[in-house]
Order: C-alpha cells, then structure tokens, then sequence
C-alpha cells in the first residue's frame, strides 16, 4: 500500500522513466515524490526531535573518502576531508518520526530502486540505527567526499539551503561510477575534484538543484560525493534511506563510532 506521505503520480511517473534516467545520468531524481504537507510534518517532527535532549549526535570529523581507518598511505587512503553534522539514527526516529521508517520499509521504495539500477534483489540496510536517518546541516557543516558503505542509497530532501550569489552552499556533488578508475589509481591527486572532473579521467561531476520533496536514488558505494559547506543561516535538512545487495548488512565500526557516536 501507498504510504500516505507520498504522490501517487510523481511515484508512478518515475518507475516508468528510472532506468533511464539511472543509464543516462547515473542518478535520478523525482520532483515532488513526498506531498507538500508531508514535507512539512516530517520537517516540524525532525525539529523536534532534535531538540529532545539527548536526541541526535553532531559530529566533527576527518576521514578519507573509504571512510576506513588508513591501512595503507597510498595518496587516496591519506587524502582527508572534514565532515560535520548533526544526525538522528533510526531508533530515534521509530519513536519521533514514524513515517520515515514506514517508508524505508515500504517494498515500492526498494522495488524503485531495483528497477532504476537493474537489480534482481535489493534489500534494506539491517543497521538498527543506520538504515533510514536523519541529516541536519547547520551554517559551517558540511560532508566530506567519501563512497558510502552501503550500496544504495536514496536522499530526500525536506530543507535546502537558499543560494548565496553564484556559490551552492549545501550542495549535494556527485560523480557517477566513479570508484573503479579511482581504486585502480591509488595515487590519484584528489585535489582536481575542486575543478571539472572530466579533465581527470572521471565521469562530469552532478550538481541536482535541490528541492524539498524531491528524492534523489544513486549508487553511493561506487560513486564518490560529498555535500558542499553550509555557508547559510538556513539549515539543511534531509532523511538517506540505505540498501544493499546482500541481506543483513550492517554499516562498519568506524562509520558507526564517527557518524552515529554508538
Ligand atoms: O546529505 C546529503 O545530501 C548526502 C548525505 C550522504 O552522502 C551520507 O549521509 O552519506
Ligand atoms: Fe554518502
């Protein structure tokens, strides 16, 4: 059954045109995906659970983008990236936030995932407190680049941040396919990812216009992103649903330890 948050039409238009889109883009987007009043109920109960005390974990962390200890000093594994945010874990939002879990849960996101990446089986992220969360991104946070440890993922956006000139603060980047040419070169200067990606033997870098409502599917573990500094008043909100191809899948230690604080 239809979860009551979501629009029929803009769920039925983008089973028809994912795989494309997946083929074409490497990521695909569905504008308007949840019902503007959703948007708002879900944004006023992530509020709220934020300021529940002990609710929510903010972190401030440097990682490379394998989001593993450094077990090598190749260029890549060395290469570090700050990352700061506030996240509310799935747990949490069991109590505070139900309909996000209903979501994740619901077998036409993950269908809608299978048929955009082609795959036979696809299954929920088992992690107790990582398979569905919560961001928030206040003024100065940001995400580092780093390849996922799950699979698939699918971001929904509730809040994005205003433009600010010609900069995109809170801007989610994101460069399709990218993790085999880069495990391949272990000495790659990631430092060209502050210009076209193109240039450097990786595939044009994706820059979405964000919009609340919309949902984003993309293949996070072979696709290097990051989002850009917040550099605005306004904080940026949004849930990540996770998927792999295996049952039971559970995110590693140090990802938990750095991103979750369990
Ligand atoms: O917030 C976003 O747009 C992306 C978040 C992300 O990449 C992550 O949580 O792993
Ligand atoms: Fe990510």
């Amino acid at each position: 059954m239809l979860p009551g948050c979501v629009n029929r039409a803009a769920y039925s238009a983008a089973r028809a045109v994912c795989r494309q889109e997946i083929l074409t883009k490497g990521i695909c987007e569905i504008p308007g995906f949840l019902q503007p009043e959703a948007v708002r109920k879900i944004l006023c109960s992530a509020e709220q659970l934020k300021k529940r005390p002990g609710c929510g974990f903010r972190s401030f962390e440097e990682h490379n983008v394998y989001l593993e200890e450094k077990a090598d000093v190749s260029r890549i594994r060395s290469a570090s990236f700050s990352s700061s945010k506030v996240l509310i874990n799935q747990a949490e939002l069991a109590e505070g936030c139900p309909e996000l879990v209903e979501l994740f849960h619901w077998d036409g996101l993950r269908q809608l995932l299978q048929e955009a990446f082609g795959l036979e089986k696809l299954f929920c992220s088992a992690d107790p407190l990582g398979g569905v969360y919560l961001n928030f991104f206040e003024k100065g946070d940001q995400l580092g680049w780093h390849f996922d440890r799950s699979e698939y993922s699918v971001n929904l956006i509730l809040r994005e941040c205003k433009r600010d000139g010609n900069s995109k603060p809170g801007a989610f980047m994101y460069i399709p396919d990218s993790r085999t040419f880069l495990d391949a070169h272990p000495d790659f200067d990631l430092s060209i990812l502050d210009g076209p990606t193109d240039a450097a033997g990786l595939k044009p870098m994706i820059v979405p216009d964000l919009k609340p409502g919309t949902l984003y599917l993309f293949a996070g573990k072979r696709s290097l992103h990051c989002v850009s500094q917040n550099t605005t008043e306004v904080c940026r909100v949004n849930a990540i649903f996770t998927f792999n191809l295996e049952p039971n899948v559970s995110l590693n230690e140090y990802t938990r330890r750095k991103f979750f604080g369990a």
